[in-house]
Order: structure tokens, then C-alpha cells, then sequence
């Protein structure tokens, strides 16, 4: 497996439902050969249109769809070579665990020996192996999408695609099968896509991840990279727990006039601060600005302290400080510059505090 796999390309993509209204216009995206990648944005922001166009289960208005250097934008789903998995498991009620499988290869007239010995290899490579003659129902929610998960694979697709494969799981089935779809891609080497509207699915998993909002990419890149280099304020916000704290530019442009370029600055609407980068005390790190703050209270979340405080009644929260507030206090906190980002009015960053890594 994973020898025939499939670069994936959308070009200069635009689609509408409606023959009215584009959800998307100019879609550029790629995904490499043997690549894992999380299509990740809130409700409604186009993850399920890019992956239907991907299977060929909508055709774009303009623009091409690429497998490799084939143009696929004609075919539709059931010649693409696709394997699909969609978030409410979809097994066949009526069939065995070992049928559902190997119903794709059984659609394709492949004898009976044949479908049933390469099903049996792929409910092994899912760890469902001991469950093949039970129905369906029998099963967990995790097995049920372990089972879909080889059944998309059973004919050795080039690409798999995978819709919220997590969303009607609990918490602890969900990281399970999570690392679970990691290790699946990464012994079978297919280039696979997934949607999700979760950003810890996406960064725990996925090699890269294309972050949409409203009809548009908003940045492409692993998931660190989207962390420490966020290109607009959308992903500085959207990437991350806590969020990014986010101040206008007017209630601290006194106090970073010293750290910024005045032409930054002059364009400058908002300055984003990474929770972490909120301390208490000045370190040898460059500093971006020090704050008189109100602290509020704290918080023990796991392993992180939340420190929330006022600046100037903005909410801001801290998860650098350890020690013990006793509140409400009023204090100075220290900024770093690492970890913090200017954005100008169009939410574009214009600059960031730790170029220096
Ligand atoms: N069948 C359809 N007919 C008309 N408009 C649609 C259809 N499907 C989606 N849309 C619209 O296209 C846009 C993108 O929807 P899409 O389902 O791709 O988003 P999504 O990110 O997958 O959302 P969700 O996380 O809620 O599933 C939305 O504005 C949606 O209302």
C-alpha cells in the first residue's frame, strides 16, 4: 500500500450552490503526496465544500481539480479513486462487520475469496479484526468508525477523505481513534484529508493544517507554524487555548512606542499577546511593554494557572503566572515580545515579536 498516492490540488476554484452566491472564488490549495492534512474553520466557513470537491461529489464553476497531473474537475466520485468515511459511521445495518467492508470490492465484482481476505487484512490494520461476524449495532461508536475507516480503504484509494470522522464520539473515544487515524495514514502512506471544526484534532494529528473562514484560506502551514507565525488575526485567534489576547491599538500605543517602527505602528489596529506571554515579573527576554493591570482572579485548569486581569477594562488572561494573587490588586505585568503581534485594520499581521526563532 501507499506506492500509487496522489498529490491533491484545487486551482483557481470557484463554487456556488446556488448559481447565485459563491461560496468559494479563487480556491488555491494543495495537498502533497502521503500528506496528513485537517481542513479546520468554524461552522459554515466551506470545510465540507473543499472536501466534496476533493471527491468529486460537487463540480466547481470554474477552475480545475488536480490528482497528480491528471484533471479529475470532470470525474465524478465513483471514478476518482476515493475513499470517503463521514462523521455518523454509515455502516450498513443489515451486513456483518466483515461484509460492510468488503462491500465496495463486492460492488466492484471481486470473487468472494479475494474481498474477504483483503477485508480481513484491513479490519486488522483498524484493530477490529475480532469483531467481523457481529452486526454493526453491536458495536462501539469507535469501532463503527474504525470499521468505516476500513472500508473506505479497501480498495486501496489514493486519496481518503474523512468528514468530522470524530464529532459524534466522546472525549475519550475521540483522542483514541485521533492517534489512531494517525497511525492508520502513516502505515498506509495515503494522502488524507480531514475536516474538522476542532483545532486540537488538527494540531495533535495533522502534518498541516488549511485554517478556512468564510469562503476563504486563511493560512496554510503545520500547526506550530500557524501558532507562532499567524498571518491575520482570524488565525492568531482561532489557533490556541486560551485564545489570543486582542487589544486596540489606541488603548496601548503609548506603551509600545518605544518597541515599534513608527510606520508599523501608524498602520497598527490591534495587538494580539499570547496568554503565555504575560508575566509577572521582567525576564532577560525582550519586552514589548509593561502594563498596569487589575488582577481579578485565578484559576486551576489542569496543569495551567489562568490569571484574568483588566487593562483599561479589556479582558486579558495569563497562563505565565504561577505564583498566588491575592485580588483585586493592581499591578504591572510584563509583556514579552515573543509571543506578540501587531495586526492592521484589515486584520493582516504587520508584525511579530519573535522573528528572532
Ligand atoms: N447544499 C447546499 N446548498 C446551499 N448552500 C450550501 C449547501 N451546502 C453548504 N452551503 C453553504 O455553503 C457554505 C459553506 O458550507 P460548508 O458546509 O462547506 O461549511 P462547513 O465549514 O463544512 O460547515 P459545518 O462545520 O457547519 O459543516 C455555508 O454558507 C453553507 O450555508
Amino acid at each position: 500500500m501507499g506506492d500509487d498516492n496522489m498529490r491533491l490540488n484545487l486551482k483557481d476554484i470557484t463554487v456556488s450552490y446556488d448559481q447565485q452566491h459563491n461560496v468559494f472564488e479563487h480556491l488555491n490549495c494543495t495537498v502533497q503526496d502521503g500528506e496528513l492534512v485537517a481542513l479546520l474553520g468554524p461552522s459554515g466557513s466551506g470545510k465540507t465544500t473543499i472536501l466534496n470537491l476533493m471527491a468529486g461529489l460537487l463540480t466547481p464553476t470554474f477552475g480545475q481539480v488536480m490528482f497528480d497531473d491528471r484533471n479529475v474537475t470532470d470525474q465524478d466520485v465513483r471514478t476518482r479513486n476515493i475513499g470517503m468515511v463521514f462523521q455518523d459511521f454509515a455502516l450498513y445495518p443489515h451486513l456483518s462487520v466483515l461484509d460492510n467492508i468488503a462491500f465496495p470490492l463486492k460492488m466492484a465484482h471481486v470473487n468472494k475469496a479475494n474481498r474477504q481476505k483483503r477485508a480481513r487484512e484491513l479490519a486488522a490494520l483498524v484493530h477490529i479484526d475480532n469483531q467481523l461476524t457481529k452486526s454493526p449495532s453491536e458495536l462501539s461508536g469507535g469501532q463503527q468508525q474504525r470499521a468505516a475507516i476500513a472500508r473506505a480503504l479497501v480498495k486501496n484509494p489514493a486519496v481518503l477523505l474523512l468528514d468530522e470522522p470524530l464529532s459524534n464520539l466522546d472525549a475519550a473515544l475521540r483522542i483514541e481513534l485521533r492517534d489512531e487515524i494517525q497511525r492508520i495514514q502513516q502505515t498506509t502512506g495515503v494522502t488524507t484529508v480531514f475536516v474538522t471544526h476542532d483545532q486540537n484534532d488538527a494540531l495533535r494529528i495533522a502534518d498541516k493544517i488549511i485554517v478556512i473562514n468564510e469562503g476563504r484560506v486563511q493560512q496554510v502551514g503545520p500547526g506550530t507554524e500557524l501558532y507562532r507565525h499567524p498571518r491575520n488575526l482570524f488565525v492568531a485567534q482561532f489557533i490556541g487555548t486560551p485564545s489570543i489576547n486582542a487589544i486596540p491599538i489606541n488603548e496601548m500605543v503609548s506603551e509600545i512606542t518605544a518597541s515599534i517602527p513608527a510606520d508599523i505602528l501608524a498602520r497598527a489596529q490591534t495587538v494580539g499577546i499570547r496568554s503565555e506571554s504575560i508575566l509577572l515579573n521582567p525576564t532577560d527576554e525582550p519586552v514589548l511593554a509593561k502594563l498596569a493591570v487589575t488582577m481579578k482572579q485565578q484559576e486551576q485548569l489542569g496543569r495551567e494557572t489562568y490569571t484574568y486581569m483588566h487593562y483599561q477594562n479589556i479582558d486579558l488572561i495569563s497562563t505565565a503566572i504561577t505564583e498566588t494573587i491575592k485580588e483585586p490588586q493592581s499591578m504591572p505585568v510584563y509583556i514579552l515580545a515573543r509571543g506578540s503581534f501587531l495586526f492592521d485594520q484589515n486584520g493582516l499581521c504587520i508584525w511579530a515579536g519573535d522573528n528572532h526563532d
